[in-house]
């Protein structure tokens, strides 16, 4: 079976918007993820890198062995390529840029890379609420950077006025209508928008990210900045050509897909999406478990009664194959990491033609 290509996560923002602290955070709370770190950091490297490690450090000793390197733009293929490496053990990637990166320069290089252990996990803009007019002023790009971003997080809520905070959001949400948008202070985002947790072992001994669990547990609920998630399952198919669309014209705030679903006989597909970036791969039925569709979607001001709504007018009226229309969403499909899991695939559907559909279809 092919590995699991490994998300990789941009972090971006202006010089001192909260971009480490944040990264500090997602590996404070990490729950046994593996986070591999890249700072790519034009500046100021030893000042980011130092701060990164010092909670690196405390982690490898952990023996969970997280990551943390310095690169410039044009050594982070190399970097993903080392960090991706199936002996790194690595289950996420964070990138985090430079205050003075292009956050388009990262996301080009990001899915230009032709690494097939990799996939982009999503860009997160971090926007100082204090200095949010000022950068503006300063940098008009920012608004460039704020539609392109596939999360917002508006951090150092804790220095301006609810007044100021609403106008601020408001102003963001101009700039990038629909893109989810998180408030929150030192970058206290949970980490499950980027990442899943690691199930837990019932058994065995507890390790010390148990314990510190343990430590946090009572008051570690109003630490992240909120979020939604949206459960779908369905026993029926989908239409390829309905959930084609729902992908397409995304609910506002819908930042997150992860699950797979059933796209007619034979057509059973992983999905996975962050922003406008859609990722289908093939999938094979369990034995013995029935068809069926199952969802996860997470965002922020997500309204989860639309979403739903929308879903379940994807479910298709019957179940016969819509062959057209699986193909239109199969341009969407990614090549499996290895080549022999697809030789091994004997289903007819699980081979599709990937010709790209006609617009006329
Ligand atoms: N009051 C307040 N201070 C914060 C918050 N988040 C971060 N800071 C502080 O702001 C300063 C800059 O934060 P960093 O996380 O280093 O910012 P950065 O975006 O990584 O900065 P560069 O790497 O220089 O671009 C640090 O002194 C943080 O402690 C917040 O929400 N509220």
């Amino acid at each position: 079976m092919a590995r699991q290509r490994i998300p990789v996560v941009l972090v971006a923002g202006f010089l001192g918007s909260g971009k480490t602290t944040m990264l500090n955070h997602l590996l404070a709370n990490r729950e046994g993820v593996r986070v591999g770190v890249v700072v790519n950091d034009f500046g100021s490297v030893n000042i980011d890198a130092l701060a990164v490690s010092g909670q690196v450090d405390t982690m490898v000793s952990l023996g969970n062995g997280c990551l943390c390197c310095a690169v410039d733009a044009s050594g982070l293929d190399a970097m993903l390529g080392r960090l991706s490496n199936a002996e790194a053990g690595i289950d996420v990637i964070v990138v985090e840029a430079s205050g003075i990166a292009e956050p388009r320069d990262l996301l080009r290089l990001m899915i230009a890379s032709e690494n097939p252990d990799i996939r982009y996990g999503g860009l997160a803009e971090v926007v100082d609420a204090a200095e949010f007019d000022r950068s503006l002023e300063r940098h008009p790009e920012l608004a460039e950077h704020l539609r392109i971003a596939d999360l917002v997080v508006v951090n150092k809520a804790d220095r301006v006025t609810p007044g100021a905070l609403a106008k601020l959001t408001a102003t963001v949400e101009e700039f990038a209508p629909g893109v989810p948008l998180l408030v929150t202070d030192h970058g206290r985002v949970d980490p499950q928008l980027f990442f899943d947790p690691k199930p837990r072992e019932r058994f065995g001994q507890l390790s010390f990210d148990d314990l510190r669990e343990h430590d946090h547990h009572d008051h570690s609920e109003h630490l992240h900045a909120a979020y939604e998630s949206v459960t779908f399952t369905t026993d029926r198919p989908l239409s390829p050509r309905r959930l084609l669309a729902f992908l397409e014209q995304r609910p506002p705030g819908l930042y997150r897909v992860k699950g797979h679903v059933d796209l007619g006989p034979r057509s059973r597909f992983g999905l996975h999406t962050v922003g406008a970036f859609i990722q289908l791969d093939r999938s094979a039925w369990p034995a013995g478990r029935p068809r069926r569709s199952e969802l996860v979607l997470i965002g922020a001001g997500l309204d989860a009664e639309d979403v739903t709504r929308r879903l379940t007018e994807c479910v298709a009226e019957d179940d016969t194959l819509d062959e057209r229309g699986l193909l239109r969403i199969l341009r969407y499909l990614d090549e499996p990491a290895d080549p022999a899991a697809a030789e091994d695939s004997t289903d007819p559907a699980e081979q599709p033609d990937q010709a790209e559909p006609s617009e006329q279809d």
